[in-house]
């Protein structure tokens, strides 16, 4: 059997990761903060159609392109150019020359296209909300969710459904020294499995339903181990695509959601979340474009990872490619919770995050969870009696 190496940063079983309980896990979904209609155009206007989310991925991933283009030519301003801020902040005149000075002519071009790119970012600026158009055609290759809405005439926006991560070109490999199984020869009948033994007090899944919340990460076993997919220890990897227990609807208040259409038991797997995982680089970029469209759903892969280790926190963006979970609203009083969990790699930058059920959740009951956000200016409608974000006051009660 492999063992991880023993010089790694990352130590699975730190004071930090054991003394976390779910509901302090500090991974949290940067949820946007504005107003959900900003659009002052008429539904004439000429660019709307453009702007989907389709084609601002798209846009998205041309900027990333060019700020990446040559790493290694703009290392230098890799922190500045961190973000679009930068280029708001900071005027062509006042660093052109600067840059013209201390860069090769690849990034001259680089920054010249950056700047065009700037211009047309600023003239279409106040149509970006319209990015998120609420009459964007319904994609070609509809969801195999259904789609349920009794409150307008709004249809889902254009976004691309997968089941599984899907990882950025930009992000470095998982760390092939984690991926490794265990040598049972009776199908983890036994309890000497080293998969169930890397989880702090043991495997807490039992007859399908998670026994304690004060887990860190689970850990299942995988291709690497001698098992079988039947092994009890592979129960978040065989639940998943219940896309047909799901459905997308209006909410009145919160943009769309997602519910159940089946009775869930407290402890049950519910779902995974899934999108595009970014390197932080790339997420802080795009990060700024969607602060401007109010269409953030980003998750940070933060479990296990100290405060100073940020720059290796990668990061779940579902805009784009989602699952269904990318529809979960915040409550204050969620009927879900998220727990990481480790499957083929263990390398702890690759964790992925599991939804269970908190407690029993009825037929048609909407799912939720705690986005766990610290600004004051969250405007929470989820409409919970122990509602944490008092509006009258603007504080956030503790
Ligand atoms: C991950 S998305 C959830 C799906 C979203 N409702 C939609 O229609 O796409 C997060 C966004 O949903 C809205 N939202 C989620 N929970 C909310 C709550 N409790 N109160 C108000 N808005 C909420 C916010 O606009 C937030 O930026």
């Amino acid at each position: 059997m492999k063992v991880p190496p023993n010089n790694k940063p990352y130590v699975k079983k730190s004071t930090q990761s054991q003394n976390k309980s779910l509901s302090e896990s500090s991974a949290q979904i940067r949820a946007s903060l504005g107003s959900t209609q900003n659009s002052g155009f008429s539904s004439s206007y000429p660019l709307k159609s453009y702007f989907t989310p389709h084609i601002i991925h798209l846009w998205l991933k041309n900027l990333e392109s060019i700020v990446h283009l040559n790493e290694s030519s703009n290392k230098k301003l890799n922190s500045d150019f961190i973000s679009w801020k930068w280029v708001i902040h900071h005027p062509e005149e006042e660093n052109n020359s600067k840059i013209l000075n201390n860069n090769s002519k690849c990034l001259i071009s680089q920054y010249n296209m950056l700047l065009e790119i700037e211009k047309d970012l600023m003239k279409f600026d106040e149509s970006l909300a319209l990015l998120w158009d609420k009459n964007v055609i319904s994609p070609h290759r509809h969801p195999s969710y259904k789609v349920y809405n009794s409150i307008d005439s709004e249809t889902l926006p254009y976004l691309r459904f997968t089941y599984e991560n899907l990882i950025n070109c930009k992000v470095k490999s998982p760390d092939s020294d984690f991926n490794y199984g265990c040598d049972c020869e009776d199908n983890c009948q036994t309890k000497k499995c080293s998969c169930a033994k890397d989880n702090d007090g043991g495997y807490p899944i039992q007859n399908g339903r998670l026994i304690r919340t004060d887990v860190g990460a689970i850990y299942e076993c995988n291709s690497n181990c001698k098992c079988n997919k039947n092994c009890s220890y592979r129960i978040i990897q065989n639940g998943g695509k219940n896309n047909g227990l799901f459905e997308i609807f209006k909410t009145p208040n919160k943009g769309w959601g997602l519910r159940t259409l089946v009775p869930i038991r407290k402890g049950s797997f519910v779902l995974e979340h899934v999108g595009e995982i970014l390197e932080p680089r790339t997420a802080k970029l795009r990060e700024v474009c969607y602060e401007k469209l109010d269409m953030m759903a980003y998750f940070d892969l933060d479990f296990g990872f100290d405060e100073n280790e940020k720059l290796k926190v990668l990061c779940v963006d579902s805009n784009y490619w989602c699952g269904a979970s990318r529809f979960l609203n915040h409550s204050c009083d969620p009927n879900l919770i998220t727990i990481p969990f480790f499957v083929e790699h263990k390398d702890p930058r690759f964790q992925r995050l599991a939804f269970f059920a908190k407690k029993n959740i009825t037929t048609l009951t909407e799912l939720t969870f705690d986005y766990k956000i610290s600004s004051v200016k969250f405007e929470c409608s989820c409409g919970s009696n122990i509602c944490r974000y008092n509006k009258n006051t603007g504080r956030i009660n503790t």
